[in-house]
């Protein structure tokens, strides 16, 4: 299993970021932080696209993107045509998004959920496989040309 993480967002999810990045190092992943550097004020896409491009390009098997609402990065990184960006605030959202979506990004609500449901959400993302079956036809059929 490919454990090398992207992680960014914005300055709403500064802080979410960088607890994120030490525990997940603690747990043996090699995480690459795209930023931002600070918690001063930022636009997201910023930091969203050359996340998402590095996912593209089979740098990284998946991402987390934090900002406050997380629609913000969300709707950024579902631009991409490589990127399946699930936002998610509950435990059953994170599974699903793996299980039935084959997401690839988690994007996170740093201003609603607490610090130890983040952690637990991203847990949930990394360990929770994709059941393919009759949700790759469908995973398939995402992509629009
Ligand atoms: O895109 C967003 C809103 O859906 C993100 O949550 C941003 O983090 C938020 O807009 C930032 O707001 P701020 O007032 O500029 O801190």
């Amino acid at each position: 299993m490919n454990r090398k993480i992207a992680i960014g967002g914005d300055h709403a999810g500064f802080e979410y970021k960088n607890d994120l990045i030490q525990k997940l190092r603690t747990e043996g992943y090699e995480v690459k932080d795209f930023g931002p550097f600070s918690d001063a004020s930022v636009d997201y896409p910023d930091y969203v696209h050359p996340l998402c491009k590095a996912i593209e390009q089979g740098e990284f098997a998946q991402g987390i993107l934090i900002c406050g609402s997380g629609n913000g990065v969300a709707i950024t990184a579902n631009k991409h045509q490589g990127i399946r960006a699930a936002l998610c605030w509950n435990e059953d959202l994170a599974a699903l998004a793996r299980q039935h979506n084959n997401a690839n990004v988690l994007a996170l609500p740093a201003r609603f959920i607490p610090f130890d449901l983040a952690e637990k959400l991203v847990s949930i993302f990394l360990n929770t496989e994709f059941e393919g079956g009759r949700h790759q036809n469908r995973v398939d059929k995402i992509a629009c040309r």
